[in-house]
């Protein structure tokens, strides 16, 4: 099932692996456009389930095929803690993706892992952002003046939050910062740092992949034709500029299509 709104389209796969061959599909071509059009493909990863999805990406044919040389790659959020510890969504993306694929290294921005604190370590990957600005890699958005990036991947929690950006949390409300801080994070751990809205609003496209019974509310009350709340949920929240495609399996459907 594919339905579209305006420059939203919602895809409904049979199942977790079909969104994974989908997404994959999905992710090359637009590789290959930004590559053939601008030279550069600017990537933005979540942590979570996300990387597991990507994972036909390593396969053939899509791993000898993707100009990887063109791909930068930043973290959507990213946990303050060191590389190498298992909660961090870099080592979860290098175990799962990076090392199995050619991006140069130089071309993967991770967090300063050296910088404890979590304002730290926000305001030194904003700055690691305005350096890629600078030499020309990213594009800031006429629109917004913040940068737009080529593709960000981003996954959900069942609560409906995206990036560190949780419900009823202040951070939603952040209009001015690119990148910023959370110390009380309901989902651990508790101290992260994470894009803002007007950044993730700025994209080129989106890719929303959600997969699982347990999204299944939340994507119920995002796409389900409910009454707006004054409270939306963070998902509700995600509105690019450019094309926002929703990845989404017949469990994490399963209640929108009951309406
Ligand atoms: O904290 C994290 O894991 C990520 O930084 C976050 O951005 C992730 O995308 C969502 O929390 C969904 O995670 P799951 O796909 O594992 O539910």
């Amino acid at each position: 099932m594919a339905a579209a709104k305006g420059d939203t389209k919602v895809a409904v796969f049979d199942c977790e692996e079909d969104v994974a061959v989908a997404l994959a599909k999905y992710i090359a071509d637009l590789s290959d456009k930004c590559a053939k059009e601008k030279g550069v493909f600017s990537v933005v990863l979540s942590g979570g389930s996300l990387i597991d999805t990507m994972r036909k990406l390593v396969e053939q044919p899509f791993v000898d095929t993707i100009d990887w040389s063109k791909w930068h790659v930043v973290w959507l959020d990213e946990r303050v803690v060191r590389k190498n510890d298992s909660e961090s969504n870099y080592k979860l993306a290098y175990d799962g993706f990076f090392c199995k694929v050619q991006i140069p290294p130089n071309n993967i921005y991770a967090i300063n892992d050296e910088l404890p604190a979590p304002e730290d370590a926000a305001d030194d990957y904003e700055a690691c952002l305005k350096t890629l600005v600078e030499k020309g890699i990213i594009e800031l958005s006429k629109a917004s003046g913040f940068p737009k990036f080529d593709l960000m991947l981003v996954g959900m929690g069942p609560d409906g939050h995206v990036a560190s950006l949780f419900p009823r949390h202040p951070l939603l409300q952040e209009r001015n910062r690119w990148v910023t801080y959370i110390k009380d994070s309901p989902k651990p751990p508790p101290e992260r740092i994470t894009f803002t809205f007007p950044v993730i609003n700025s994209s080129a496209n989106i890719a929303l992949v959600l997969t699982g019974p347990e999204l299944a509310h939340a994507v119920h009350i995002a796409l389900g034709n409910q009454q707006p709340s004054s409270d939306l949920l963070p998902v509700q929240m995600v509105s690019p500029e450019g094309k926002l495609t929703w990845f989404l399996d017949q469990a994490a459907a399963s209640k929108i299509k009951a309406t």
